[in-house]
């Protein structure tokens, strides 16, 4: 097959594209080293432009979740420091700009209707039911569950109960989208159909991305950029750019490139899984 392969570093193109856009978050230096003495991450310095849907991918422990939540603000580095759009990411909720954090499992309240489940963040930030309530059923209109609206999560599917985290997470209508590992849990074909649906609703918004995953089919198909870590201690161990058209659809699941990009990044997760690249004393 004479499909070129992706380019290792951002190539001139790319990298004048991201040039053009302000860095939506900044990872300086950041280390992670918890409490218990695992060094989960070293150093660590990534740039994500405003707009790009970046996935993180790599063995298991090497410190996908604990970089996202360093991004999110949920953890503290041990050193270094990570901005967001240039400004200290402690800031960020008060100067107009917001993140939404979407995980593996839905987190549903179980009692509450779809449209309940997807106000509960407007309603802990006092948003008037006026002003909400709109907000709402648009969020829940993006990911095709309005004739589910007033269900209950026990009357959905696992992808139904993932689109209303979804919708929950655009309610709050954020800069910055986190999502860790959220269709893990769901068979492919489901799997498939919620990362087209994402895709789309990416590309509608140019909402800035973090993904994690561990499917290199899902990596290569939704992402603008890839980084693969290496494990002991986490750490970035190659980056590939996806430089081909949004949105992208079924098409380039079934083209040439897509299987060219899904073999490199296969043969470059299993150089990072070797204990050689992991760090890891024999
Ligand atoms: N709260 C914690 N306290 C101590 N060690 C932790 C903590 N959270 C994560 N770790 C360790 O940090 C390392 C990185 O964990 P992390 O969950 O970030 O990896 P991951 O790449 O997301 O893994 P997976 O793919 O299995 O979900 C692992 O060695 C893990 O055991």
């Amino acid at each position: 097959m004479n499909a070129p392969l992706p380019s290792d570093p951002l190539d001139a193109h790319i990298a004048r594209r991201a040039a053009d856009r302000p860095p939506a978050v900044e990872v300086l230096s950041a280390e992670k080293i918890f409490a218990n003495g695992t060094r989960a991450l070293a150093p660590i310095d990534l740039t994500i432009a405003e707009g790009e849907f970046l996935t993180l991918i790599g063995p298991s422990g090497c410190g996908k979740s604990t970089l996202l939540k360093l991004i999110a603000n949920l953890i503290q580095p041990s050193d270094g420091r990570i901005l967001w759009w240039r400004g200290d990411s402690g800031q960020v909720g008060q100067d107009g700009r917001g993140l939404a954090f979407v995980f593996q499992e839905p987190t549903l309240m179980p009692w509450a209707r779809v449209d309940t489940n997807v106000r509960l963040p407007l309603d802990l930030a006092d948003v008037p039911r006026g002003k909400a309530d709109p907000r709402v059923s648009d969020a829940i209109a993006r990911v095709g569950l309005s004739a589910f609206a007033r269900h209950y999560p026990r009357q959905l599917s696992g992808g139904m109960k993932m689109r209303v985290s979804i919708a929950r997470a655009l309610a709050t209508d954020p800069n910055l989208l986190l999502m860790d590992e959220p269709f893990g849990a769901l068979d492919e074909f489901t799997r498939n159909k919620l990362d087209d649906d994402l895709i789309k609703l990416w590309w509608e918004r140019k909402l800035t991305t973090v993904f994690v995953t561990h499917s290199i089919y899902e990596a290569v198909f939704l992402s603008t950029r890839i980084v693969v870590l290496a494990a002991n201690p986490g750490r970035i161990f190659r980056t590939m750019t996806i430089d081909e058209p949004q949105p992208r659809g079924q098409d380039f699941r079934d083209s040439a490139r897509f299987a060219a990009y899904c073999r490199e990044l296969s043969t470059w997760l299993a150089e990072a899984s070797l204990p050689s690249a992991s760090g890891a004393t024999p």
